[in-house]
């Protein structure tokens, strides 16, 4: 039996047209932007509805301490970059932590790209000034572009479709990865192959021959190993520009509810979680599991809050907070909004993104974070949850597979320097490949104590 999409659930979706959406740019030309919709909303969806409810079932268990939530990528995705090289990298790094993170926690990972579709940015502020010309703020490939020209920053309804498009061949690809033997376990040796030796890249390496090992040894005593051939991997991205996910939004056949097809998992942003804002009125409408990033402004009832608009039905993997609060701050901040949304009941998944809490600007002007103020608010954020006796369910990442040069320190000591020699980002700043095995090993460490 299929079902229909009911008028009134319908109609709901084009709520948040009526609630003055924040970060949204100005379009020049509403005519275009209709004729674009359009087209989009007849396009195949990128996902399909079963699959996001497969990720709801994981992100459950990681709230339940089951299973680790690992999620990455850049900050802002570009068209440019949208190559296979870059793609590979990128799913090798995030293959390599999680091998890094089951072998040493003994815990399955769920692997998820900021990927596929991280095409908008949220701004402080809607303009940029350099020197006495002042133009819109660049908001991310999928409204304008970077370069600092009228033309190029002019927001363009085109670029929805590009985004549609890269959104799908990037997915291609990653599924022909993760399904077609790239990704399998028994191949853990190369994904290291390409990489700049390092530290951490010889400690991989290690691990890599100890698990080769174990598979030989399996093998002799007659295993089968399909189940490590393939690896689950899920699509993310910041639900932001809503003319983007209407479109993408369709009603399943399977239960006539609507589900967010841009993407298995979204995220409501920092500046876009009000209450009573059209984010939150939006995404309380469709099905996907949720994110909901938490700055160090939150207080326990503006959680408890969001749970009663997002997730009345109290459902597992339902909603993912994750927590920005800044190195500096997490252990004072969390603890009660831990606590007052565990003595409430209703189940989340608990997870760190210690990227956005941790901006500083190096003397030389570039945006930059400090590696060790990145570790240190992990090492916050399971502190806190140990203490309380709740469950540290995962990581929330802005990394690349490729050696940038834009977070300061790590192992290999970059400063601000070093800073010049690849600093690649168009937004914010990622952790490079080493960096990114690097806390792989650490986070092994604070959740073995766990
Ligand atoms: O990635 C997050 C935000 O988009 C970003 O930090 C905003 O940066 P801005 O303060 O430079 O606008
Ligand atoms: C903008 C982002 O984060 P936040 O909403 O936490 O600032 C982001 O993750 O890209």
């Amino acid at each position: 039996m299929s079902f229909e999409a009911d008028p009134e659930v319908l109609r709901g979706l084009d709520h948040w047209r009526a609630l003055n959406p924040v970060q949204q740019p100005s379009w020049p030309d509403p005519a275009e932007l209709e004729r674009v919709t359009k087209r989009l909303a007849g396009l195949p969806p990128l996902v399909f509805a079963g699959e996001a409810d497969a990720l709801r079932a994981h992100l459950a268990a990681a709230g339940r301490g089951e299973a680790f939530l690992l999620q990455g990528g850049d900050c802002a995705e570009t068209f440019e970059t949208a190559t296979a090289d870059n793609i590979r990298n990128k799913i090798k790094t995030i293959l390599q932590m999680a091998v890094v993170l089951t072998y040493g926690a003994s815990l399955p990972v769920i692997k998820m790209g900021r990927m596929a579709g991280q095409y908008a940015k949220p701004r402080s502020s809607d303009t940029e000034t350099r020197g006495d010309v002042t133009l819109p703020a660049f908001r991310g490939d999928i409204i304008n572009g970077f370069d600092f020209t009228p033309e190029a920053r002019q927001p363009d309804p085109q670029r929805l479709l590009e985004a549609y498009h890269t959104s799908a061949s990037t997915l291609n690809l990653i599924r022909a990865f993760t399904t077609g033997g790239f990704a399998s376990l028994l191949r853990a040796h190369e994904w290291n192959r390409g990489f700049m030796a390092n530290p951490a890249y010889s400690r991989y390496d290690e691990i890599a021959s100890e698990i080769d090992r174990a598979i030989r040894f399996m093998a002799a005593c007659g295993a089968d190993f399909d189940a490590l051939r393939t690896v689950e991997f899920f699509s993310s991205h910041e639900g932001l520009l809503l003319d983007y996910e209407r479109p993408l939004t369709r009603i399943d056949s399977r239960n006539g509810l609507p589900y967010d097809c841009s993407a298995h998992f979204l995220w409501i942003g920092e500046r876009t979680r009000q209450l009573d804002g059209a984010h939150v009125d939006y995404f309380s409408r469709v099905q996907n599991p949720l994110g909901i990033k938490l700055g160090p402004s939150t207080t326990g009832d503006d959680a408890l809050a969001l749970i009663d608009k997002l997730n009345p039905n109290a459902e597992p993997g339902r909603i993912t907070f994750i927590t920005r609060m800044g190195a500096g701050k997490i252990r004072d901040l969390l603890p009660a909004v831990v606590e007052k949304v565990a003595a409430d009941g209703r189940p989340v998944t608990w997870v760190c993104d210690p990227m956005h809490g941790n901006g500083i600007t190096s003397a030389s002007g570039y945006k930059t974070r400090r590696f060790s103020d990145v570790m240190d608010e992990v090492a916050g954020f399971f502190e806190v949850h140990r203490a309380l006796g709740t469950v540290p369910g995962g990581l929330h990442i802005e990394l690349t597979g490729d050696d940038v040069t834009e977070v300061l320190g790590g192992s290999e000591e970059i400063d601000d320097a070093g800073l010049a020699r690849r600093y690649e980002t168009l937004v914010d700043p990622r952790l490079n490949h080493q960096q990114s095995l690097e806390m792989a090993f650490q986070v092994v460490e604070l959740l073995r104590k766990s």
